[in-house]
């Protein structure tokens, strides 16, 4: 399979008044060529800094950076009619129009997609003549995902795409990003939403720290790493020592509140089969893997 992007061995030093901060320490990372490839960390984990060695708007401090067999820093011209990336601040226009700013963003690329069309998808077709300035925060998070796909490009990265959008826009955007990646655009999104990545991203890369600590589809990531199923349940307390010993062959019971049982496991029919027969158990829930699960397990932390 051909690589979008690969990027190996990065270092990325800022020099700061109060000192070096390292955010990109040995990175690896392949981009495959088509599909929805997720970006996964934290805040800080270092997604900006290696998006943005990627397009070539950032020098690494050392290692290399392909970009569809291209060097961003020589092929930039290349590149730019490939490769496009959601601009933060679509403020920067504030008294421009919404249509205008799409047109003049399509007029960079050889074969942008037509305006009209990128309006819809992104639900601005009503808001064409307003000014960016008078649109609400959602409102100019569509026209900067609107503006990243407009090129036509080959390659799309959106930085946390959904921020700001409510339920049924995000559907919508999903609904737009998925048509992308089916016509043959490769897409990239940075997110903290790990559910957005489950559902969206075909693969995923789990930085922390700067470095990409784990590479693979949301539900291989899942087995490998996350745990199993938690089920939880509350027991009458005279039934508890009865329940703890009929459970112990399924995995490690454990209590609380002296009134919840939770149990870790990969199999849940026999565990849920003993729970359901019991007449001293009440209010049965169920945690699946999940891939938070697997990224505390990958990093030794929580997500934040
Ligand atoms: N221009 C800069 N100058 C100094 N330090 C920077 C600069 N840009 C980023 N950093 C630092 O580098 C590290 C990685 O930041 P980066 O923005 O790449 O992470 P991120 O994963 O994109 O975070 P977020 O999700 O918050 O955007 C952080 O410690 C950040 O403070």
């Amino acid at each position: 399979m051909n690589a979008a992007i690969e990027l190996g061995n990065l270092v990325k030093e800022y020099e700061t008044p109060a000192g070096v901060i390292k955010a990109l320490d040995h990175l690896d990372l392949t981009v495959p060529e088509g599909g929805i490839f997720g970006l996964l960390g934290p805040n800080g984990a270092g997604k900006s800094t290696t998006i943005e060695i990627a397009v070539g708007l950032r020098k690494p401090t050392s290692g290399t950076v392909n970009i569809f067999d291209k060097n961003p820093q020589t092929d930039s011209q290349w590149i730019h009619q490939r490769v496009s990336i959601q601009p933060q601040e679509s403020t920067i226009f504030p008294q421009e129009r919404v249509g205008e700013i799409l047109s003049f963003w399509a007029s960079l690329y050889e074969n942008p997609r037509d305006v009209d069309q990128v309006a819809k998808w992104m639900g601005l077709d009503e808001l064409l003549f307003r000014k960016v300035a008078k649109l609400s925060g959602g409102q100019q998070q569509r026209l900067n995902v609107g503006l990243s796909v407009i090129g036509r490009t080959k390659l799309a990265i959106l930085d946390e795409p959904s921020t700001g959008l409510d339920v049924m826009a995000r559907d919508d955007l999903w609904k737009v990003l998925r048509f992308l990646a089916k016509e043959g655009t490769t897409i990239v999104l940075s997110t903290h939403d790990l559910d957005e990545a489950r559902v969206l991203c075909h693969e995923v890369a789990v930085i922390d720290h700067g470095r990409s600590v784990a590479q693979g589809s949301p539900e291989e990531l899942i087995k490998k790493h996350a745990r199993g199923t938690l089920i939880s349940c509350r027991v009458s307390p005279d039934g508890i020592s009865d329940l703890l010993s009929e459970l112990r062959p399924f995995g490690e019971p454990e209590v609380a509140d002296k009134t919840t049982i939770s149990i870790r496991v990969n199999r849940t029919d026999p565990v849920i089969a003993v729970l359901s027969s019991n007449p001293a158990v009440s209010q049965l829930h169920m945690n699946e893997p999940s891939l938070y699960d697997a990224f505390v397990r990958l990093t030794g932390h929580d997500f934040e």
